[in-house]
């Protein structure tokens, strides 16, 4: 079976924001139910389990309300100190009958049907897939004191998004090898690529934006009404 785990464990550090960005206005509701809502809407007989922050229970419970989902429909886990953490708590507290997932981090709202569908049907081909878009700017590497060291070739570069797809038991069993080897990663996909296993990569959507500084607020509130994606979901 197909299950998606929705983080939203995180502090926001870089929101800048009273609590947890995740509960920010956007579209009338808020981050996290709207990324809740075309979850719904894009996956509906998909079961969820949303990762949440220590004593942020009740709240995330609201949104999952907010967002017209069945409370007992979504399951509800502790997250940990980092990413990282709170994806391996997920992966080992998974139904035993959930054998491919969708991670998908909570502060991507703008999550269309067909970017969901791109990504599970990848996983006819391989163990791991992810969505992705070409890097537009020039990129550079810079030193610690500002100066430009060397001007990188962007041609197979890419931005690399949630959900990432994946096998459950391959992905289960790297994050419990990179507890113990002290290997930290900023998205899953890299304890496959890390392990040897091949990670697929499928059209990314460029309205899914990750709701991660100011900025990306109102950008955000433009990307949902671009989108097509209803905002009374
Ligand atoms: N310990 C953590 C850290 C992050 N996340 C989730 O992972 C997603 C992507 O992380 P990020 O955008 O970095 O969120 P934060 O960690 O909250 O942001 P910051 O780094 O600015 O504190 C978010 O939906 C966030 O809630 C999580 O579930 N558990
Ligand atoms: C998983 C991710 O969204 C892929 O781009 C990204 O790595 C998350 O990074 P963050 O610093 O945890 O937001």
């Amino acid at each position: 079976m197909l299950g998606i785990v929705v983080l939203a464990a995180g502090r926001g550090k870089r929101m800048g924001a009273e609590g947890n960005k995740l509960f920010l206005p956007l579209g009338g509701q808020s981050v996290l139910s709207l990324t809740l809502c075309h979850i719904r809407a894009g996956a509906p007989a998909c079961p969820l389990m949303v990762v949440y922050r220590p004593g942020e229970k009740a709240i995330v419970q609201a949104a999952i309300n907010e967002a017209g989902l069945a409370p007992d429909r979504v399951l509800l886990i502790e997250g940990g100190a980092e990413r990282q953490d709170s994806v391996r708590l997920a992966l080992a507290a998974l139904p035993a009958d959930w054998d491919r997932v969708l991670i998908h981090d909570g502060a991507r709202p703008i999550l269309r049907a067909d970017l969901m569908a791109r990504l599970v049907r990848g996983l006819d081909q391989a163990a791991a897939v992810i969505p992705v878009l070409p890097v537009t700017d020039t990129v550079k590497m810079v030193d610690a004191a500002g100066y430009v060291l060397k001007t990188v070739d962007r041609a197979s570069l890419y931005r690399v998004q949630t959900p990432q797809a994946f096998q459950v038991a391959p992905l289960r069993a790297y994050h419990q090898q990179a507890l113990q080897a002290g290997l930290t990663v900023t998205d899953d996909a890299a304890l496959m690529e890390a392990y040897g296993e091949g990670v697929l990569t499928v059209a990314g959507d460029p309205y899914n934006i990750k709701v991660t500084v100011p900025a990306d607020l109102p950008l955000a509130a433009l990307y949902l009404k671009e989108s097509g994606l209803c905002e009374s979901d």
